[in-house]
Formats: structure tokens, sequence, C-alpha cells
């Protein structure tokens, strides 16, 4: 048995990317550039002959808009999409809104990182009534009121999201389908952590960047990826697109 192509991809750049904010569960939108990622995005698919037969998105605009744009181009607008708060990205509880370059200067850069990059230490959680709070949102009515987030560290991503991973996405890949996963930075940093099997230490040096598409094939029974970390579409646009990422608030 063979199992059938993953490939991840994050949204393009999003209007609070430029602005430098924490984002989270915050539904911004793409920026002119990140609709520019996704048709490039888009375009790679096709040559590279990746066509998705069905799409997995979060229920976030900036994802849903990329996986669209894309699918666009490459003539496959109308595959199943299949959407999930698993897909989200981390939410970044009380930093929601926040200024990447202020929260490093007030708290400095070990606090920083660890709010940012480490495995199992949370921001803290954001209040109900916070402009930027996700508590009464339609799309969320379905999730019993202790799976609504205040705040996740990486490793709750992880926890939330391998459900999904293992009843939806997996039963695609089984099935011999090209599987689109339009996600965000964090969400998929924890799809690979667990592909990969990567490390919690190691896992804070990985960035995922904007639009650009990961391609993973796994060994159908181990379901180890043939290729560790994957292979980016253009790897090498890609890898000065995550030293961006890695740099952001600097
Ligand atoms: O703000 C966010 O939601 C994420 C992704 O944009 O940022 P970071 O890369 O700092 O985790």
């Amino acid at each position: 048995m063979t199992l059938g192509t993953l490939v991840l991809l994050r949204h393009g750049e999003s209007e609070w990317n430029v602005k430098g904010l924490f984002t989270g569960w915050v539904d911004v939108d793409l920026t002119a550039n990140g609709e520019t990622e996704a048709r490039r995005g888009g375009e790679l698919l096709v040559e590279h002959g990746l066509l998705p037969d069905v799409v997995h998105t979060s229920l976030q605009r900036r994802a849903i808009r990329t996986a669209n744009i894309a699918l666009d181009i490459a003539d496959r607008h109308w595959i199943p999409a299949r959407r999930s708060w698993r897909l989200n990205e981390r939410h970044y509880g009380a930093l929601q809104g926040k200024d990447k370059k202020q929260t490093l200067v007030e708290f400095g850069e070990e606090q920083f990182m660890l709010w940012r990059r480490s495995y199992d230490t949370p921001p803290p959680p954001l209040a109900d009534d916070d402009e930027f709070s996700q508590v009464g949102d339609a799309r969320y009515a379905e999730l019993a009121p202790e799976q609504l987030p205040r705040a996740e560290c990486l490793k709750d991503v992880v926890g939330r999201m391998l459900p999904y991973w293992h009843d939806q996405i997996l039963p695609d890949l089984r099935a011999g389908r090209t599987v689109l996963v339009a996600a965000h930075g964090n969400s998929l940093r924890a799809l690979v952590k667990h592909l990969d099997q990567v490390s919690d230490e190691a896992i804070a040096r990985l960035n995922i960047p904007t639009g650009m598409p990961l391609r993973y094939e796994l060994d159908p029974g181990t379901l180890r990826p043939l290729t560790a970390g994957g292979v980016y579409l253009d790897p090498t646009a890609a890898a000065a697109a995550a030293a961006a990422v890695a740099n952001q608030g600097r």
C-alpha cells in the first residue's frame, strides 16, 4: 500500500505579520503580498504536478483565502474542503494584538522567546472581555467551554491538532489522495514536530515561512517522512523566508 502525498502550506503574509503583531486566533486577512504568495504557492503546485484532491484548512480567513487562491491557480477550486478549529494558529493569549518589538523590549529576550518558541510555556491567558477574545465567536459555538483556549503553548496545539490528523487527514492519505493542509506557522510546527519526531528543544528553532508549499511523502508502515523535514517546492526562497520569521520582533 502506498500513501498519498501531503502538502503543508502556511497562509500568505497577513496584515498583522506586516505590522509585527502577535496574531493567534485573531482573524486578520492577507495583504496584497500575501495574495501574491498564495498565487505563487498555487503555481508551484502545478509546476510539481501536485494537484490536491482534498484540502483541509483552519477556520481562519488567512488560511482559507490562501487555500482558495492557490487552488484557483491550480484549477482545483472544486475539490472538497474540510475545516477545523484544530488547525487554527496557536492561541496567543494576552499577547494577541501586542507588538512583537515592544514585547521584546518590555519583557526581554528570554521571556519573549519562552512565549514565542518554548514548547510548554503558554503566554498569560486572554481575558474574555478583551477586544481580541474569541469568546462568543459563532464559528467556535460547537466547542465545549473547556475546549476554547484562552492561551496555548505549542504542546497544547499538538494535543488539539493530533486528533484531527489521525481522524481526518490520515484517512485521506491512506486513500491515496494528494492532501493540501492550509494552516498556520504554529499549527504546522506542531504537525511537523509530530511527523519528524522533533525534540521539544529543537522545535524552538524551526520556523515555517508564509506561502511556501512543503511536501511530505510518508512511509506507509511507520508514517515517518521518507525525507526528514519534508521538501519545500522552492527550497531557496523557503530558507530565506523562514529566517525572516525567526527574526520577527528584532
Ligand atoms: O503571531 C502569530 O500568531 C504567530 C504567527 O504569525 O507568530 P509567531 O511566529 O511569533 O509565533
